[in-house]
């Protein structure tokens, strides 16, 4: 108290005492919360600890460091632990498991201001994500149920093969136009990369592109939208307290507005859609004057909605749509991407997914590849997975919230509300899983144990089972089966006909905040022709 006095001369001495009792009261709270969780002791008091490595963009290497010294069970935040081991997985993910997603993806979502509600269909709250901020699992489930086959893998060639196969036909077009030039490019963008990937999604969207690949622009300024989110998201992640204070605002809605174009897009596609509808004047497929040519996402969205009002109201339309165009861009760009990375940065792994594909491709000289040719192709499934696996695509800890009645993770009692963090680059180099130099790409890992023998089933299964690319549970990526036909052909279509070199041999790059890296360390290429064609 006299330093106090000192400092403070009353009566802010009574002040300065209660603040700092508060202060002391609340941190023991804090403290004594998880206190039977082994952590850095500042993660026990602040979550400050982790949205500073978070913000900066260190946190990952330094999780992995932390299980190594604590085990697989690891306090990082006053209310918060990230969970380290495959063997905890379904604790945590499982649908029986009752843990929901946690504030933290609210990050995810975009604001938008009262003179904008009309375009999302609805009043009341400006703040609209997608499937993927939605906390209430019961609602997700209803939704998935509602547009139930959309994404079902045995659709997949009668839905979408036709326009995968005109989208790269495009691509590998312009591609062909830089081929020679031995002009420098950023392999994140392959040229037009992110605009295959956009007049993709659009057509399967909406029935038809935005004609990005052909004018050789972003028709809509929507490139990148997805990967600036998730660098919100990303560095935000730790406080959705204070990001939704700063940014859920009507002060921030003007910057957040600019950057919600594919909320926009979308929401005026979904408008259009429905005047159409009930003006009956939507165009058929085959009918003179038609510009889109069958059913796309957005009618069957429609349909689903009409159907299932509850679990599609006119708003979640909106939703809907929302995720699986944002979704769906820089995901998949970003995977392909570092997936060619990884192929010039490993000759042998590059030789040996060529010959697979000669052989499997010497009998079909179709172009586009067709996925029936490859979708069974062991090595270039391999590649794909241990591509994902070192990517980590989000970069951050998948999180999820311990339900009202408290969870035992691991043997250890969770109370209600805990955060539980689990982290993909963490989870994929668990070693008692996937083996010994968990940081070298090695597709071969999928497919053949040290000795060079076939993978049991059971060891298969426990790769994959510890796989949270695409996330686990009742919560994963809705886009899977597609990304996963896009990327089988259009990878081989890309390097049956082309040869890239990397301008900088030495690039070595770590992918701790997973696609965030490719964009910001740009992978400089030049390309040629083969004559595959
Ligand atoms: C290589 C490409 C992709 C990767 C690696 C990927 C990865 C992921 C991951 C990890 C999640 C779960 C996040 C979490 O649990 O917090 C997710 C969710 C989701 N993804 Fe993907 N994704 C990809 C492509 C796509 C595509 C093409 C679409 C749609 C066309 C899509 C639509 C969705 C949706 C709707 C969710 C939310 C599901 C839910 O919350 O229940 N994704 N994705």
């Amino acid at each position: 108290m006299p330093f106090l006095l000192h400092i403070f001369p009353p009566p802010y001495t009574i002040y300065a005492f209660i603040a700092i009792l508060t202060l002391l009261i609340t941190l023991t709270r804090r403290y004594l919360h998880l206190r039977h969780m082994p952590g850095p002791f500042l993660a026990s008091l602040t979550d400050l600890w982790r949205f500073r490595l978070q913000y900066n963009g260190s946190i990952q290497p330094i999780l992995y460091n932390l299980h190594k010294t604590y085990g697989p069970i690891v306090r990082i935040g006053p209310s918060t632990v990230s969970i380290s081991s495959p063997e905890y997985i379904t604790s945590v993910f499982g649908a029986r498991a009752g843990f929901t997603k946690s504030d933290s993806y609210g990050g995810m979502r975009t604001f938008v201001p009262t003179s904008h509600q009309s375009l999302v269909g609805g009043t009341g709250s400006s703040s609209i994500g997608s499937i993927i901020d939605i906390q209430d699992e019961k609602k997700v489930k209803a939704i998935k149920r509602a547009i139930g086959t959309v994404f079902l893998s045995n659709n997949l060639e009668k839905d979408y093969e036709e326009d995968v196969d005109s989208t790269i036909t495009k691509l590998v077009a312009s591609l062909i136009c830089r081929a020679g030039t031995g002009k420098p490019f950023n392999l994140y963008h392959m040229v037009t990369l992110q605009h295959f990937q956009l007049d993709f999604l659009l057509r399967i969207a909406f029935g038809e592109d935005a004609g990005c690949l052909e004018r050789g622009e972003d028709v809509l300024g929507l490139t990148g939208l997805t990967y600036r989110r998730l660098q919100h998201w990303y560095k935000w992640q730790a406080v959705p307290g204070l990001e939704r204070f700063i940014f859920q605002n009507w002060l921030w809605s003007g910057r957040m507005v600019g950057k919600s174009r594919w909320a926009r897009e979308g929401a005026a596609r979904v408008e259009a859609r429905r005047l159409q509808k009930e003006t009956g004047k939507e165009k058929g497929s085959g009918e003179e004057g038609s510009t889109r040519r069958r059913e796309d996402l957005l009618d069957k969205y429609l349909a689903a909605s009409e159907i299932h009002q509850q679990a599609i109201p006119p708003r979640l339309l909106f939703n809907l749509v929302n995720s699986t165009t944002a979704a769906g861009t820089d995901t998949t760009v970003g995977t392909v991407t570092v997936l060619f990375y990884f192929l010039l940065r490993n000759p042998k792994v590059r030789g040996r997914l060529l010959t697979e594909l000669e052989s499997a491709l010497e009998a079909s000289s179709s172009f586009p590849v067709k996925y029936s040719a490859v979708k069974g192709l062991p090595y270039l499934d391999a590649v794909i997975k241990e591509t994902l696996r070192l990517l980590a695509v989000l970069g951050t800890t998948l999180d999820r919230t311990v339900p009202s009645q408290g969870a035992v993770v691991g043997g250890v009692h969770l109370p209600a509300g805990t955060v539980v963090g689990c982290s993909p680059y963490v989870v994929h180099r668990h070693e008692a899983t996937f083996g010994e130099k968990v940081d070298e790409f090695r597709p071969e890992r999928w497919l053949v144990d040290r000795d060079g023998i076939n993978l049991s089933e059971e060891k298969r299964i426990a790769m994959e089972h510890a796989t949270l690319s695409w996330s686990h549970g009742s919560r994963t990526c809705l886009g899977r089966n597609l990304a996963g036909m896009e990327m089988k052909k259009l990878i081989p279509s890309i390097l049956m006909n082309f040869t890239f070199e990397l301008c900088d041999q030495a690039l070595d790059i770590k992918f701790g905040r997973g696609i965030l890296e490719s964009e910001e360390n740009p992978i400089m290429v030049t390309v040629n022709k083969k004559d595959w064609l």
